[in-house]
């Protein structure tokens, strides 16, 4: 998927605005975990709905195997909606809670042709739900039950099956574990990079914590404030972070990470989306801030061979 300066403005009463994604250029390859971070509010949903085309967006292209698919129709989306899937945080909410799992699983398979192009028979249906269940660990009985007799780790692997019913290629899973108890959260990262491996996906990762997405990821998006601050492999960004926010993400991690520049906690509220700060748009909460970045916004630029960072004073450099 290629993302190229992709906005999404939201209009408020009063006639103001807000810039939930501010201009977002990123790609992700087949095959990878890309993690989108930032702290609730950075826009990582709006991104995540505006990759899977569930929401409009307002300027930028977002192309998807090379085909543009910005502007296409939710018919011309159709056919590819089966290769886009998205996981969301709220397993219940997503859970019609009066009809069976068995009912909820099968009903993308109703709803879309199978490979051939043609209807699947109910013997298909069948088997592919007893395969899906199977994948994410669940015994066959679960179709027969619903919602509400689960707990919210099974819930969520309930919606994983639900989301991989089709034999997607893409997954936007947004903040599919925050919900969770942690010791659950571990087991349904680990689920998701078990159905990775074996099946060969390709995930957008969002999470509002670096040490979820250090987990699972190849390579990590830094979001603040609708845009990304630095994009690198998840080694490079969380051992040698670049930008001043990045670093204090990293230092909010439970666990220390060995060589990390250790940055203070951040101080200071993210300023609000609808009055973003003029120059670069951390300099509000940035330990380092200087002049120019009061003025001048930092484009987000190569500091190495798959490292970007959007600073003027980059903590680390490659
Ligand atoms: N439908 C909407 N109308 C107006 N503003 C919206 C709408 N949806 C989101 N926003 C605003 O857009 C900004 C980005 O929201 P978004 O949910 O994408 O952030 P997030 O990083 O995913 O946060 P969270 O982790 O809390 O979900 C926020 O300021 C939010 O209030």
């Amino acid at each position: 998927m290629e993302v190229r300066d992709v906005r999404k403005t939201y209009h408020l009463p009063r006639g103001q605005t807000l810039k939930a994604v501010d201009g977002i250029s990123l790609s992700v390859m087949p095959g990878e975990v890309l993690g989108l971070v930032g702290e609730s509010g950075c826009g990582k949903s709006t991104l995540g709905r505006c990759l899977l085309r569930l929401t409009d967006v307002s300027s930028g292209q977002i192309l998807f195997e090379g085909q543009d698919i910005t502007h296409l129709s939710e018919r011309a989306l159709r056919p590819l909606r089966q290769q886009m899937q998205m996981v969301f945080q709220d397993s219940y909410a997503s859970l019609n809670p009066r009809r069976r799992i068995g009912d909820l699983l099968a009903e993308p398979l109703k709803v879309h042709p199978g490979p051939d192009g043609r209807k699947r028979s109910r013997a298909t249906i069948a088997a592919r739900l007893h395969e899906l269940m199977d994948l994410v660990s669940l015994p066959a009985a679960a179709l027969d039950r619903y919602a509400h007799e689960f707990s919210g780790g099974q819930r969520q692997r309930i919606n994983i099956a639900r989301a991989l019913a089709l034999s997607p290629r893409l997954v936007v899973a947004d903040e599919p574990v925050s919900a969770l108890d942690v010791s659950v959260q571990a087991q349904i990262v680990n689920l998701f990079a078990d159905l990775q491996a074996r099946l060969g996906l390709t995930y957008v990762f969002v999470a509002h914590d670096l040490a979820v997405v250090r987990q699972i990821s190849t390579r990590v998006a830094v979001m603040y404030l609708g845009a990304v601050v630095e994009l690198g492999e998840t080694d490079a960004v969380l051992h040698r972070p670049a930008h001043p926010y990045s670093a204090a993400l990293t230092a909010a991690v439970p666990r220390p990470v060995v060589g990390a520049v250790r940055a203070a906690p951040l101080g200071g509220d993210i300023p609000s989306p609808v009055a973003r700060p003029a120059g670069c748009r951390f300099h509000t909460r940035c330990p380092f801030v200087q002049g120019r970045c009061r003025t001048e916004e930092p484009a987000l630029r190569r500091i190495g061979p798959s490292h970007s960072v959007a600073c003027h004073f980059p903590l680390a450099e490659g």
